[in-house]
């Protein structure tokens, strides 16, 4: 996407050809800052600290991760350390495990002294992958945009967000955001609820950040304002991403979603859910029993972070000090609040049988 007229990724290889440039979103929106990515735990960091985030995003910086940890030692025994430690960043966006398995199975056949081209090579192929099919559930997003512009016959189609699945979290385009950029383009009006998303924000931060300068219609509401949005006829659909959605079709995603689709269910507003093909974990049915739910400091539930009115970018406290916090940063929406996944591959139920239809080769291996 374009950013004051230049289009960037989240993620590009530096002009020293080895290391790694990326958008530091946690000084989004108040600073655009592009950090470099020179070693392993560097990458391993970023993707911890959420400099990078995102489910497909954090899958190209860990792929990136590893040809930076193998330029350095290239044996078996680092390739194996390396990812194990960027498996370790974070837990629930299964994209992670999905781009360094994917690594480790080609590298691992190759002799020490091919690896790092190969590795290099691939990484690039990942990132790329992510953003035709991103350009894609785009296209499929998009029909639904539409079909809901002709139901409604006049105004914008008023769409709801939560968290930040935008480009942001991508590499380009985005899962959930991707289907609004091409309806804006072709020139459908379309409006976005942006969900806040406490407590970090990404909502107000990056996908207001976005929106805006994408020229996209956009208002900013707190996260406990969507059901009564919903109630009142003003959400015409949901649309959020995902961080691993199980093969039966249960959804991780930002803590949050899940009383989002609650809600819609009540007032009949349809609920979908965006994802690439690398975000469908096969090996969990039940989301709720066995996706690894990350729990992160209380003190982003006890402190907010923002600009004053002088500039000044500082965390202040919102609770008594020594407040006891819970910080579950994504929840489980069951299947069955899911209206319809969107996905490279084109429109499906919410379920195993949807999922094996669009994608035969995963679900039977
Ligand atoms: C393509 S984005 C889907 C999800 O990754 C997104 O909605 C989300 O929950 C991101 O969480 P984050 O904690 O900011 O990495």
């Amino acid at each position: 996407m374009r950013v004051d007229g230049v289009p960037y990724r989240t993620i590009w290889l530096a002009e020293d050809g080895w290391s790694v440039d990326i958008i530091d979103q946690t000084r989004l929106p108040w600073e655009w800052r592009v950090a470099r990515l020179a070693s392993m735990e560097a990458a391993a960091e970023a993707i911890r600290s959420m400099r990078v985030r995102g489910a497909p995003l954090i899958g190209a910086t860990a792929a990136y991760g590893l040809c930076l940890a193998l330029r350095a030692d290239a044996s078996d025994a680092a390739l194996e350390r390396a990812h194990d430690q960027l498996l370790a960043t974070r837990p629930t966006a299964v994209n992670l495990r999905w781009a360094l398995e994917a690594m480790r199975e080609r590298l691992g056949r190759l002799p020490p002294a091919e690896r790092v081209e190969a590795a290099y090579a691939q990484a690039s192929e990942i990132a790329e992958g992510e953003v035709e099919t991103c350009r894609w559930i785009g296209d499929h997003g998009l029909a639904l945009i539409e079909a809901a512009h002709r139901a409604k016959g006049e105004g914008p189609v008023n769409v709801l967000t939560h968290c930040n699945a935008g480009w942001l979290a991508c590499v380009d385009w985005g899962t959930a955001l991707a289907p609004i950029y091409r309806a804006h383009d072709a020139g459908i009006p379309v409006h976005v609820w942006v969900d806040e998303t406490r407590p970090r924000n990404q909502g107000a931060a990056l996908t207001a950040w976005e929106l805006g300068r994408h020229g996209v219609p956009h208002t900013l509401v707190a996260d406990n304002a969507g059901g009564h949005l919903m109630q009142h006829g003003r959400v015409d659909l949901c649309l959020v991403g995902t961080d691993r959605t199980t093969r039966s079709g249960d959804v991780a995603n930002k803590i949050g979603t899940y009383l989002k689709a609650l809600a819609a269910r009540e007032a009949q507003v349809p609920f979908y859910v965006a994802l690439p093909g690398s975000t469908i974990d096969w090996t969990v049915a039940d989301g709720l029993a066995e996706v690894p739910i990350e729990e992160r400091s209380q003190v982003e539930v006890t402190h907010i972070s923002g600009r004053a009115r002088d500039g000044l970018v500082s965390s202040v406290a919102i609770a008594p000090e020594g407040t006891p916090a819970v910080n579950p940063a994504f929840d489980i929406t069951p299947a069955s609040l899911v209206t319809a996944l969107v996905t490279e591959r084109g429109v499906c139920a919410a379920s195993e049988a949807g999922l094996a239809g669009l994608y035969p080769e995963r679900s039977a291996s």
